[in-house]
Protein backbone atom coordinates (compact mmCIF):
# COMPACT_ATOMS: atom_id res chain seq x y z
CA UNK A 1 0.00 0.00 0.00
CA UNK A 2 1.27 3.63 -0.78
CA UNK A 3 0.37 6.88 0.59
CA UNK A 4 0.51 9.69 -1.91
CA UNK A 5 1.47 13.43 -1.94
CA UNK A 6 2.07 15.62 -4.79
CA UNK A 7 2.56 18.98 -3.95
CA UNK A 8 0.64 19.83 -0.88
CA UNK A 9 0.43 23.32 0.22
CA UNK A 10 -1.35 24.88 2.86
CA UNK A 11 -1.17 29.12 3.84
CA UNK A 12 -2.48 29.89 6.90
CA UNK A 13 -4.96 32.86 7.56
CA UNK A 14 -2.36 34.87 8.82
CA UNK A 15 0.15 34.17 6.20
CA UNK A 16 2.10 31.57 7.38
CA UNK A 17 3.15 28.97 4.71
CA UNK A 18 3.10 25.55 6.65
CA UNK A 19 2.96 23.14 4.00
CA UNK A 20 5.19 24.28 0.88
CA UNK A 21 4.80 21.70 -2.33
CA UNK A 22 5.22 18.48 -0.22
CA UNK A 23 5.84 15.49 -2.45
CA UNK A 24 6.18 12.41 -0.69
CA UNK A 25 5.38 8.72 -0.98
CA UNK A 26 4.89 6.26 1.88
CA UNK A 27 5.27 2.74 1.89
CA UNK A 28 3.79 0.22 4.56
CA UNK A 29 5.94 0.10 7.77
CA UNK A 30 6.40 2.63 10.12
CA UNK A 31 7.56 6.22 8.95
CA UNK A 32 8.83 9.33 11.04
CA UNK A 33 8.29 12.34 10.62
CA UNK A 34 11.53 15.00 11.96
CA UNK A 35 11.36 18.00 12.38
CA UNK A 36 11.61 21.11 15.35
CA UNK A 37 8.80 23.10 16.34
CA UNK A 38 6.91 24.82 13.68
CA UNK A 39 8.28 22.58 10.74
CA UNK A 40 4.58 22.10 9.85
CA UNK A 41 4.50 17.98 10.95
CA UNK A 42 1.41 18.94 12.98
CA UNK A 43 0.09 20.86 9.59
CA UNK A 44 1.01 17.67 7.38
CA UNK A 45 -0.79 15.50 9.38
CA UNK A 46 -4.14 16.95 9.90
CA UNK A 47 -3.61 17.58 6.11
CA UNK A 48 -3.84 13.44 5.26
CA UNK A 49 -6.23 12.87 7.99
CA UNK A 50 -8.20 15.50 6.15
CA UNK A 51 -8.75 17.31 8.89
CA UNK A 52 -7.85 20.72 6.87
CA UNK A 53 -7.91 20.74 3.38
CA UNK A 54 -4.02 22.04 1.91
CA UNK A 55 -4.78 24.85 -0.73
CA UNK A 56 -3.37 22.60 -3.27
CA UNK A 57 -2.38 19.33 -3.84
CA UNK A 58 -3.27 15.77 -4.39
CA UNK A 59 -2.71 13.17 -2.19
CA UNK A 60 -3.96 9.44 -2.95
CA UNK A 61 -3.87 6.18 -0.66
CA UNK A 62 -3.31 3.83 -3.51
CA UNK A 63 -5.87 4.27 -6.04
CA UNK A 64 -8.44 6.68 -4.17
CA UNK A 65 -8.32 9.86 -4.34
CA UNK A 66 -8.34 11.42 -0.55
CA UNK A 67 -9.32 14.76 -0.46
CA UNK A 68 -11.90 14.06 -2.71
CA UNK A 69 -13.54 10.77 -0.86
CA UNK A 70 -12.86 11.61 2.33
CA UNK A 71 -15.34 9.70 3.76
CA UNK A 72 -14.08 6.57 2.18
CA UNK A 73 -11.17 7.32 3.23
CA UNK A 74 -11.69 8.23 6.82
CA UNK A 75 -13.02 4.39 6.85
CA UNK A 76 -8.91 3.15 6.45
CA UNK A 77 -8.05 5.71 9.16
CA UNK A 78 -6.70 5.51 12.40
CA UNK A 79 -5.84 9.32 13.39
CA UNK A 80 -4.16 10.22 17.17
CA UNK A 81 -3.89 13.31 17.70
CA UNK A 82 -1.80 15.71 19.73
CA UNK A 83 -4.07 15.53 22.66
CA UNK A 84 -7.23 14.72 23.04
CA UNK A 85 -10.15 14.52 25.12
CA UNK A 86 -10.79 13.86 28.33
CA UNK A 87 -12.16 10.69 29.63
CA UNK A 88 -15.06 9.49 31.60
CA UNK A 89 -15.02 7.67 34.58
CA UNK A 90 -15.19 4.49 33.02
CA UNK A 91 -12.91 1.77 32.22
CA UNK A 92 -10.92 0.86 29.56
CA UNK A 93 -12.85 -2.10 28.04
CA UNK A 94 -16.39 -0.83 29.09
CA UNK A 95 -15.18 2.59 26.97
CA UNK A 96 -13.42 0.31 23.80
CA UNK A 97 -17.17 -1.40 23.88
CA UNK A 98 -18.68 1.52 24.26
CA UNK A 99 -16.80 3.52 20.88
CA UNK A 100 -16.97 0.03 19.04
CA UNK A 101 -20.61 -0.18 19.47
CA UNK A 102 -20.84 3.86 18.07
CA UNK A 103 -18.59 2.98 15.20
CA UNK A 104 -21.64 0.34 14.30
CA UNK A 105 -19.89 -3.59 15.60
CA UNK A 106 -23.00 -4.49 17.70
CA UNK A 107 -22.29 -8.58 17.91
CA UNK A 108 -21.33 -8.97 20.89
CA UNK A 109 -19.00 -11.34 20.39
CA UNK A 110 -17.50 -9.59 17.62
CA UNK A 111 -16.75 -6.78 19.61
CA UNK A 112 -15.23 -8.78 22.42
CA UNK A 113 -12.87 -10.12 20.42
CA UNK A 114 -11.94 -6.40 18.55
CA UNK A 115 -11.67 -4.88 22.07
CA UNK A 116 -9.71 -7.82 24.22
CA UNK A 117 -7.02 -7.88 20.91
CA UNK A 118 -6.79 -4.46 20.98
CA UNK A 119 -6.34 -4.08 24.78
CA UNK A 120 -3.61 -6.99 24.19
CA UNK A 121 -1.53 -4.97 21.39
CA UNK A 122 -1.37 -2.22 23.04
CA UNK A 123 -0.56 -4.42 26.15
CA UNK A 124 -3.59 -3.06 28.30
CA UNK A 125 -5.05 -6.47 29.46
CA UNK A 126 -3.56 -6.27 32.78
CA UNK A 127 -5.16 -2.77 33.45
CA UNK A 128 -8.64 -2.92 31.42
CA UNK A 129 -10.40 -2.62 34.20
CA UNK A 130 -9.00 0.38 35.54
CA UNK A 131 -10.86 3.73 34.80
CA UNK A 132 -8.96 5.67 32.13
CA UNK A 133 -9.36 8.69 33.60
CA UNK A 134 -6.38 7.44 36.51
CA UNK A 135 -4.14 6.27 33.54
CA UNK A 136 -0.38 7.44 33.11
CA UNK A 137 0.54 9.72 30.35
CA UNK A 138 1.75 6.50 28.59
CA UNK A 139 -1.15 4.38 29.44
CA UNK A 140 -3.38 6.96 27.78
CA UNK A 141 -1.37 7.05 24.61
CA UNK A 142 -1.64 3.54 24.25
CA UNK A 143 -4.87 3.39 24.81
CA UNK A 144 -5.70 5.93 22.09
CA UNK A 145 -3.85 3.32 19.65
CA UNK A 146 -6.25 0.66 21.39
CA UNK A 147 -9.25 2.60 20.29
CA UNK A 148 -7.86 3.77 16.98
CA UNK A 149 -7.19 -0.21 16.45
CA UNK A 150 -10.77 -0.54 16.93
CA UNK A 151 -11.57 -0.23 12.76
CA UNK A 152 -8.96 -2.07 11.66
CA UNK A 153 -7.42 1.09 9.59
CA UNK A 154 -4.78 0.68 6.79
CA UNK A 155 -3.45 4.11 7.57
CA UNK A 156 -2.54 5.30 10.84
CA UNK A 157 -1.69 8.73 12.05
CA UNK A 158 0.02 9.77 15.67
CA UNK A 159 1.28 12.82 16.24
CA UNK A 160 3.94 13.37 18.70
CA UNK A 161 3.17 10.89 20.65
CA UNK A 162 5.88 10.41 23.06
CA UNK A 163 6.07 14.44 23.65
CA UNK A 164 6.32 14.28 27.68
CA UNK A 165 6.69 10.10 28.19
CA UNK A 166 9.28 9.11 30.59
CA UNK A 167 11.84 7.12 29.33
CA UNK A 168 10.30 3.58 30.35
CA UNK A 169 6.60 4.29 28.89
CA UNK A 170 8.42 6.01 25.71
CA UNK A 171 10.15 2.83 25.28
CA UNK A 172 6.65 0.72 25.37
CA UNK A 173 4.82 3.43 23.56
CA UNK A 174 7.47 2.77 20.64
CA UNK A 175 6.99 -1.49 21.02
CA UNK A 176 3.39 -1.42 20.61
CA UNK A 177 3.91 1.01 17.33
CA UNK A 178 6.51 -1.00 16.14
CA UNK A 179 4.19 -4.37 16.47
CA UNK A 180 1.49 -2.33 14.71
CA UNK A 181 3.86 -1.12 12.04
CA UNK A 182 4.74 -4.59 10.59
CA UNK A 183 1.40 -4.31 8.63
CA UNK A 184 -0.04 -0.92 8.72
CA UNK A 185 1.42 2.17 7.35
CA UNK A 186 2.14 4.27 10.51
CA UNK A 187 3.37 7.69 10.06
CA UNK A 188 4.19 9.21 13.51
CA UNK A 189 5.96 12.76 13.84
CA UNK A 190 8.62 13.68 16.82
CA UNK A 191 11.34 16.06 17.47
CA UNK A 192 13.58 13.52 18.78
CA UNK A 193 16.04 11.89 16.71
CA UNK A 194 16.14 8.11 18.67
CA UNK A 195 12.15 7.81 18.14
CA UNK A 196 13.23 7.52 14.13
CA UNK A 197 16.55 5.89 15.03
CA UNK A 198 15.02 3.15 17.23
CA UNK A 199 11.76 2.62 14.95
CA UNK A 200 11.27 3.62 11.69
CA UNK A 201 12.10 1.46 8.40
CA UNK A 202 11.44 5.29 6.75
CA UNK A 203 11.91 8.94 7.22
CA UNK A 204 11.69 12.55 6.01
CA UNK A 205 12.95 15.62 7.82
CA UNK A 206 10.51 18.52 7.41
CA UNK A 207 11.84 22.13 8.20
CA UNK A 208 9.37 25.01 6.84
CA UNK A 209 7.05 23.05 5.78
CA UNK A 210 9.42 21.18 3.02
CA UNK A 211 10.67 17.64 3.13
CA UNK A 212 14.51 18.42 3.28
CA UNK A 213 15.66 14.67 3.67
CA UNK A 214 13.73 11.35 2.85
CA UNK A 215 15.32 7.51 3.16
CA UNK A 216 16.09 5.08 5.15
CA UNK A 217 17.29 5.91 8.51
CA UNK A 218 20.74 3.64 7.31
CA UNK A 219 20.80 5.56 4.40
CA UNK A 220 20.72 8.91 5.71
CA UNK A 221 23.36 8.23 8.14
CA UNK A 222 25.66 6.55 5.31
CA UNK A 223 25.58 9.86 3.12
CA UNK A 224 27.66 11.17 6.44
CA UNK A 225 29.87 8.06 6.19
CA UNK A 226 33.76 9.80 6.45
CA UNK A 227 32.59 13.28 6.66
CA UNK A 228 32.31 13.63 10.68
CA UNK A 229 35.16 14.87 13.13
CA UNK A 230 35.11 14.99 16.64
CA UNK A 231 37.41 17.71 18.77
CA UNK A 232 37.78 18.55 22.40
CA UNK A 233 37.74 22.06 23.51
CA UNK A 234 37.66 24.00 26.63
CA UNK A 235 34.32 25.77 26.77
CA UNK A 236 35.49 29.64 26.18
CA UNK A 237 37.27 28.58 22.94
CA UNK A 238 34.03 27.33 21.35
CA UNK A 239 33.28 30.70 19.31
CA UNK A 240 36.88 30.81 17.58
CA UNK A 241 35.85 27.13 16.36
CA UNK A 242 32.68 27.38 15.33
CA UNK A 243 34.07 30.54 12.98
CA UNK A 244 36.34 28.53 11.81
CA UNK A 245 34.50 24.88 11.38
CA UNK A 246 31.34 23.59 10.25
CA UNK A 247 30.42 22.28 14.20
CA UNK A 248 27.12 20.83 13.67
CA UNK A 249 26.85 19.72 17.32
CA UNK A 250 28.40 20.11 20.54
CA UNK A 251 28.18 18.70 24.14
CA UNK A 252 29.47 18.42 27.72
CA UNK A 253 31.90 15.84 28.72
CA UNK A 254 32.96 15.08 32.41
CA UNK A 255 35.78 17.77 32.58
CA UNK A 256 33.52 20.13 31.63
CA UNK A 257 35.25 20.59 28.16
CA UNK A 258 32.76 20.66 24.90
CA UNK A 259 33.20 17.54 22.61
CA UNK A 260 32.28 19.19 19.52
CA UNK A 261 31.03 17.64 16.00
CA UNK A 262 32.47 18.81 13.24
CA UNK A 263 31.44 18.51 9.33
CA UNK A 264 34.10 18.09 6.58
CA UNK A 265 34.69 16.37 3.65
CA UNK A 266 38.17 15.89 4.87
CA UNK A 267 39.96 15.90 8.24
CA UNK A 268 39.59 19.76 9.65
CA UNK A 269 42.86 19.79 11.47
CA UNK A 270 45.72 17.21 13.38
CA UNK A 271 43.31 18.22 16.38
CA UNK A 272 40.54 16.35 14.86
CA UNK A 273 39.54 12.51 14.59
CA UNK A 274 37.25 10.91 12.26
CA UNK A 275 34.05 9.73 14.07
CA UNK A 276 31.20 7.37 13.07
CA UNK A 277 28.19 9.45 11.84
CA UNK A 278 24.85 9.40 13.58
CA UNK A 279 21.20 10.18 13.05
CA UNK A 280 21.61 13.51 15.14
CA UNK A 281 24.38 14.37 13.05
CA UNK A 282 21.85 14.29 9.66
CA UNK A 283 19.60 15.97 11.49
CA UNK A 284 21.34 18.82 12.91
CA UNK A 285 23.56 18.70 9.30
CA UNK A 286 20.25 19.14 7.13
CA UNK A 287 18.67 21.19 9.43
CA UNK A 288 21.55 23.90 9.10
CA UNK A 289 21.99 23.52 5.29
CA UNK A 290 18.40 24.97 5.10
CA UNK A 291 18.27 28.35 5.37
CA UNK A 292 14.86 28.44 6.56
CA UNK A 293 14.76 29.00 9.90
CA UNK A 294 16.98 28.70 13.27
CA UNK A 295 20.39 26.68 13.54
CA UNK A 296 20.46 23.98 15.80
CA UNK A 297 21.62 24.96 19.49
CA UNK A 298 25.36 23.94 19.69
CA UNK A 299 26.14 24.58 23.30
N1 LIG B 1 -4.37 27.07 12.69
C1 LIG B 1 -3.27 27.80 12.47
N2 LIG B 1 -3.35 29.10 12.12
C2 LIG B 1 -2.26 29.83 11.88
N3 LIG B 1 -0.97 29.36 11.96
C3 LIG B 1 -0.83 28.07 12.29
C4 LIG B 1 -1.95 27.22 12.58
N4 LIG B 1 -1.49 25.99 12.90
C5 LIG B 1 -0.14 26.06 12.82
N5 LIG B 1 0.27 27.30 12.46
C6 LIG B 1 1.65 27.75 12.20
O1 LIG B 1 2.15 26.94 11.14
C7 LIG B 1 3.50 26.57 11.38
C8 LIG B 1 3.59 25.06 11.44
O2 LIG B 1 2.91 24.60 12.61
P1 LIG B 1 2.71 23.07 12.96
O3 LIG B 1 1.92 23.00 14.23
O4 LIG B 1 2.21 22.35 11.78
O5 LIG B 1 4.23 22.63 13.24
P2 LIG B 1 4.80 21.40 14.07
O6 LIG B 1 5.99 20.93 13.33
O7 LIG B 1 3.71 20.42 14.33
O8 LIG B 1 5.25 22.08 15.42
P3 LIG B 1 5.12 21.57 16.94
O9 LIG B 1 6.13 20.49 17.08
O10 LIG B 1 5.47 22.81 17.72
O11 LIG B 1 3.70 21.11 17.12
C9 LIG B 1 3.90 27.25 12.68
O12 LIG B 1 4.53 28.46 12.33
C10 LIG B 1 2.57 27.50 13.37
O13 LIG B 1 2.65 28.62 14.22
Amino acid sequence: MILSLKNVSKTYDNGVKALDGVTIDIHNGMFGLLGPNGAGKSSLMRTIATLQSPDSGEIHLENLNVLEEKIEFRKTLGYLPQEFGVYPKMSAEELLHYFASLKGITNKAERNAIVEKALEVTNLSEVKHKHVAGYSGGMKQRFGIAQLLLNDPKLIIVDEPTAGLDPAERHRFLNVLREIGTNHIVIFSTHIVDDVKELCTDMAILNGGRILAHATPKELVAGLQGKIWTTVVARENIEALQKEYNVISSSFDEDNNLKVRVLADVSPSEQFTANTPTLEDVYFTTLSEDQYIAQPETV
